[in-house]
C-alpha cells in the first residue's frame, strides 16, 4: 500500500491566511457591492444570465470610456504613441463584448419570454455609458440625451461630452496640424451636433493613404479608428442578430420598432471619410 497523501498546505509555502484588519482581495476589488448587485425581479432561471451579461458589458464600457478619455487627451497634446496603445485596448474591449454574445445566445425565446414582461419599458436604449461612448468617438445625436434627463448624474456627463471635440474631431485637428488642408467649417463645427461628412475631408485623408511613409502617424491613427469602428460594427451586428433570434420582430421594450431600428443603426458611420476614401485609392 502507498502512503496516504498529505494535502498540501499553502501556508507552508508562505501563503497569507489571516486578513483581520488587512486589505484582502474582496476589499480591494469592492466585491461585496458588486456581487450583491444581482437582483432578479422574477423567478425565471435565465434572468441571472441576463443581468450579469448586461452588468459585465457595462463594466467593460466603463473601461472603454476611461481609455477613450485618456487617448483623446494624449492625441490633443500630440502624444500619439501611448494614445495608440489605448485605442488598441478599446478595440480589444469590443472584441471581448463581441465574444460575450455567445453566452447570451444560449437563452432561447421560450426562456426570455418567462421574464421579458417584468422588464417594463427598460432597455439597453437607456444605457448612458453606451451613449457616452458614441458621443466620445463622434456619433452625436443630441436627441439621444432625452431618455437620460430623469437622472442628473447620467445626463450631465452626456451634455458635457457634447461640448468636447470627439475622437474624430481630434483626429481631424491632427490632420490639419500636419499641413494637410482641412476646411475651417469642419474644424470649427458646432460640436453638439451630428458630424457632416464632406468630400474635402475625404480628400484630405486620401493624401495620407496615398503616401503612408510621409504621414505614418496619421496613417496609423486612421487605421486605429477604422479598427475600432470595425469591432463596434460587429457588436451592433451581433446585437441585432441575437435580438432577432430571441424576440423576432417584436417592438422593443424601449419603444422602438426593435430589429428594424437596430438594423437602421447598422448604417451609421462613425468615421465616414475613412471608409469612403478607400474607393478612390
Ligand atoms: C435578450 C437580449 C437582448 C434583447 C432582446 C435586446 C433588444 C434590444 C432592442 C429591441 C433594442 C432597441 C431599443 C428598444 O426599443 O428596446 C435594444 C437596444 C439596445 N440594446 Fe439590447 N437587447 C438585448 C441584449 C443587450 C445586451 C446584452 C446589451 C449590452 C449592454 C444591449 C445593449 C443595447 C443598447 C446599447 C441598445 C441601444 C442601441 C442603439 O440605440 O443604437 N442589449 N436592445
Ligand atoms: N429591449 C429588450 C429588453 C432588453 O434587452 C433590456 C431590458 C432591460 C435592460 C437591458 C436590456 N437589454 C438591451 O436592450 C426587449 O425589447 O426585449
Amino acid at each position: 500500500m502507498t502512503d496516504a497523501k498529505c494535502p498540501f498546505n499553502p501556508e507552508d509555502d508562505g501563503a497569507e491566511m489571516r486578513f483581520d484588519g488587512r486589505m484582502s482581495y474582496s476589499d480591494y476589488l469592492s466585491l461585496d457591492p458588486i456581487l450583491n448587485a444581482q437582483n432578479p425581479i422574477s423567478d425565471a432561471h435565465d434572468e441571472m444570465l441576463f443581468i450579469i451579461q448586461h452588468q459585465t458589458s457595462e463594466l467593460w464600457m466603463r473601461l472603454a470610456i476611461h481609455e477613450l478619455q485618456a487617448a483623446r487627451k494624449l492625441l490633443l497634446a500630440g502624444d500619439t504613441r501611448p494614445a495608440f496603445k489605448m485605442l488598441s485596448r478599446v478595440a480589444r474591449i469590443f472584441e471581448q463584448l463581441n465574444s460575450a454574445w455567445d453566452v447570451l445566445r444560449t437563452m432561447t425565446p421560450s426562456d426570455y419570454t418567462t421574464f421579458r414582461e417584468t422588464l417594463g419599458q427598460s432597455s439597453g436604449f437607456q444605457s448612458w455609458q453606451y451613449r457616452l461612448i458614441e458621443f466620445m468617438v463622434g456619433n452625436r445625436n443630441p436627441a439621444m440625451l432625452k431618455p437620460h434627463e430623469h437622472r442628473e448624474e447620467y445626463v450631465t456627463p452626456l451634455r458635457a461630452e457634447l461640448t468636447q471635440p470627439s475622437l474624430y474631431d481630434v483626429a481631424l485637428r491632427a490632420l490639419a496640424g500636419s499641413g494637410i488642408a482641412v476646411p475651417d467649417v469642419v474644424l470649427s463645427r458646432d460640436l453638439t451636433q451630428m458630424y457632416q461628412p464632406s468630400d474635402a475631408v475625404k480628400q484630405a485623408w486620401a493624401i495620407v493613404y496615398k503616401d503612408p511613409q510621409k504621414y505614418w502617424e496619421l496613417y496609423e491613427l486612421a487605421e486605429k479608428l477604422v479598427d475600432f469602428e470595425d469591432y463596434f460594427r460587429r457588436w451592433r451586428f451581433n446585437h441585432v442578430t441575437t435580438v432577432e433570434r430571441i424576440i423576432g420582430f417584436k417592438r422593443g421594450t424601449g419603444g422602438t420598432s426593435g430589429t428594424s431600428y437596430l438594423r437602421k443603426m447598422l448604417d451609421v458611420e462613425i468615421f465616414p471619410e475613412l471608409w469612403h476614401l478607400r474607393t478612390d485609392l
